[in-house]
């Protein structure tokens, strides 16, 4: 890496558990979740170019180059650059797309993390996070980097530290609509609001479930079949579902049972996202070759 290239990962999310406490007039829900990152990751590597231009390789199967979430990330911070800048971003995709584990989010804020520095555009996090809440509701919480405790429609961060387990996660064969469970009249939205301490002590349940499974039967059938292995959990709105174990090699244990159909992984909990991690790193060793003052 140099002053002009940049490699980092970025990580997964869970919602440890989803409230929906309420709908607000807009049709957004309010909800109470509690975000924490998995050590499952896509690499992005950046490179500056002295072009104002902005290309992504390889594409993302049936996502446009102006849909692509890395590529609107760049764009916002374009009106923080000089003209003769851009970048080149190759992208190694692991996490899966549509499944609630955040991926498409976690996209952007690390592309805004890093041309943030790249650029030199001297934004703060406050305002990174405020650029990044136009791209998604889940933008916000890896651009800041902390496991938290969210609220509002999924805005309002309190940096938390719940236990990190090990966690086997699995991806039914299936693509979840957002959208689709969102406006299905049977969703519960009337959960009582709980505090801080309450959701890190109990934890809590995952609201959407119920409908999710409705209207995904392979859902429904993943979540049956993990029942018999522990507390299995939605993430998001889905599909993937996922247990915590305090013993990696229990989490093995089950997953070496798992039918071929659907795709697992064995992750850890992490509370301090890897993007920022790396990000240090980068700035420390920057520091060390004289090319940022303390
Ligand atoms: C509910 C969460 C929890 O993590 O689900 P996942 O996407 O992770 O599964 C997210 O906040 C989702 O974030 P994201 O997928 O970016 O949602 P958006 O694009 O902002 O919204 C997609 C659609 O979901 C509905 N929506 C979303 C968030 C929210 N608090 N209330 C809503 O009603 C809206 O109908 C919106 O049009
Ligand atoms: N860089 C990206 N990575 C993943 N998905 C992206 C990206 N850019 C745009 N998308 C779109 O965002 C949608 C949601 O992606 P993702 O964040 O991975 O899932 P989820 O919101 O279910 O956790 C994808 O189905 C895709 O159409």
């Amino acid at each position: 890496m140099t002053d002009h290239s940049i490699s980092l990962p970025s990580p997964a999310k869970l919602n440890l558990f989803l409230h929906i406490t309420g709908q607000r007039e807009d049709g957004y829900h309010e909800l109470q979740t509690l975000f924490q990152f998995i050590d499952i990751c896509d690499e992005l590597s950046f490179n500056t170019k002295q072009e104002r231009s902005i290309t992504i390789e390889p594409a993302i199967e049936g996502v446009s180059l102006e849909e692509n979430l890395i590529y609107k990330a760049a764009q916002s911070l374009w009106p923080f650059t000089s003209e003769q800048i851009g970048v080149h971003i190759a992208l190694t995709k692991r996490l899966p797309m549509g499944g609630g584990i955040g991926g498409g989010s976690s996209n952007a804020a690390t592309t805004l993390l890093a041309l943030n520095q790249l650029w030199n555009c001297n934004l703060s996090i406050d305002q990174l996070a405020d650029l990044g809440r136009d791209l998604g509701a889940d933008v916000p919480v890896f651009v800041r980097g902390h496991a938290a405790f969210a609220q509002g429609i999924g805005e309002l961060l309190t940096p938390v530290e719940p236990k990190a387990p090990f966690y086997l996660l699995v991806k039914p064969n299936c693509h979840v609509s957002t959208g689709q469970i969102f406006t299905d009249k049977y969703l519960t939205r009337d959960t009582p609001p709980i505090r801080i301490a309450h959701a890190l002590k109990l934890g809590g349940k995952n609201d959407c479930l119920e409908v999710v499974k409705k209207h995904n039967p392979e859902v429904d059938e993943a979540f049956r079949w993990l029942q018999n292995y522990g507390d299995v959990k939605l993430t998001g709105t889905g599909a993937c579902l996922f247990i915590a174990y305090d013993n990696i090699e229990d989490a093995k244990r089950v997953s070496a049972s798992i039918p071929k159909k659907w795709q697992f992984w064995i992750c850890q909990g992490c509370n301090v996202s890897p993007t920022h991690l790396a990000l240090n790193q980068w700035i420390k060793s920057k520091r060390a070759r004289g090319s940022i003052a303390d």
